[in-house]
């Protein structure tokens, strides 16, 4: 089924977080993004989301950098020719270097329009037979330990199913202690974002007592090597985040041992399809992979759900409710959880309708690109 597109809406997008979210390298409270709309000869809509943050800190990638590399490199390309299949779009960005971010929120919405045309859910053409999926959340610092108990507790109470904590030096064994404590038996993780360094081997050690899930990312976002060194002095799991950018990334860190657990997000690695790919590697290795979070409005969390759909995302991601983060999502209806489940839609693409006044009220410029009158 060949894609034509006619063209490329840009949307450059803001939107307020409910609350603010503080990680060890920093707090966001507004979203911005950039939302991709790719439209078809016949007029039908394919949706993208850039996951991209306004500053550089938890990749180089930013929302400016995105708008450029799509602007002149990613949607020329993908206007210059028809498309057989979204897996082609791979071939036809890799002579363009890294940029995955950029990368994805296109090949997304090329996905949502090749599965709408082909009158099936997402999920169906890469290969997810899941139903419904389990999730959990991602809570950031908090001013208090206490604060941090109480936004715990209500996240319990509501069913997710499992809690992840966000760690900093001087924010992590002891706040571990105590929220252990108080939750003996609840599925818990920490992430690090990349705060310590080998040096910290025993403070990280510290965490052993506590029986996490696992650790994410506690070392450098480049690193893999000291990541080998760090797993075999510890009980926990690692779980690599900003390490893996692509299928060569995660077989070079089973090969070393530096994870034995990846967080696979779309963006980070440049699509749908090198999420697929590297959950089918994982899957043939034995290693379990979730899927990551990056405080995503609706179109992004849609294409999140279709690929934890994969068998081999046998563990919770953070792909928490709509309202989890937003007074009013983008999408209709808003993702739902129940009892720390999502039941996976089917209706065709994402499965969520774009609510065209809600984008409205939240672009803040946009921009139309024709395909050329060769293509
Ligand atoms: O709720 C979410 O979307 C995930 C939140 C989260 O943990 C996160 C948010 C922003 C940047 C990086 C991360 C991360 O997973 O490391
Ligand atoms: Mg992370």
């Amino acid at each position: 089924m060949t894609i034509e597109m006619e063209y490329v809406i840009l949307r450059h997008l803001q939107m307020e977080l409910k609350a603010p979210f503080t990680t060890s390298f920093g707090t966001f409270q507004t979203k911005e993004f950039i939302l991709v709309e790719a439209v078809d000869r016949d007029g039908v809509s394919g949706w993208g989301e850039s996951v991209a943050f306004s500053a550089p800190w938890y990749s180089e990638e930013t929302v400016k950098t995105n708008w450029h590399m799509l602007e002149e490199f990613l949607v020329p390309l993908a206007l210059a020719e028809p498309i057989n299949h979204p897996s082609e779009l791979s071939k036809r960005f890799a002579a363009i270097r890294q940029n995955h971010m950029a990368k994805a929120a296109l090949e997304g919405a090329v996905w949502d329009l090749y599965a709408k045309r082909s009158g099936v859910p997402l999920h169906q053409p890469l290969g997810g037979m899941k139903k419904e999926i389990e999730v959990g959340v991602s809570i950031g610092i908090q001013p208090t330990v206490d604060d941090l108990l109480r936004v715990i507790e209500r996240y319990v109470a509501q069913g997710y199913r499992r809690i992840k904590v966000k760690i900093k030096p001087g924010w992590d064994v002891d706040v571990i202690r105590e929220v252990r404590r108080a939750f003996p038996d609840v599925p818990l993780m920490a992430d690090a974002n990349s705060a310590y360094t080998l040096a910290d081997r025993e403070r990280l050690k510290a965490l052993d007592e506590f029986g996490l899930m696992m650790i994410e990312q506690p070392l450098a976002a480049d690193d893999l090597v000291d990541h080998a060194r760090l797993q075999p002095l510890l009980e926990t799991p690692i779980c690599l985040d900003e390490s893996i950018r692509s299928y060569d990334d995660a077989r070079k860190a089973l090969d070393l041992g530096s994870c034995r657990i990846i967080n696979i997000k779309i963006g980070r690695v440049g699509g749908l399809w090198e999420a697929k790919r590297i959950h089918d590697l994982c899957a043939e290795r034995g290693v379990p992979v979730w899927c990551g979070g990056m405080l995503e409005a609706g179109v992004g969390r849609a294409h999140n759900i279709a690929i934890t759909t994969l068998e081999n995302f046998a563990l919770p991601g953070d792909t928490a409710a709509s309202s989890h983060y937003w007074e009013r999502d983008i999408i209709v209806p808003e993702v739902e959880v129940h009892r720390g489940l999502i039941r996976v839609p089917d209706a065709p693409g994402i499965g969520y309708e774009v609510d065209r006044r809600q984008v409205e009220r939240y672009t803040q410029f946009a921009k139309v690109f024709h395909r050329p009158p060769t293509a």
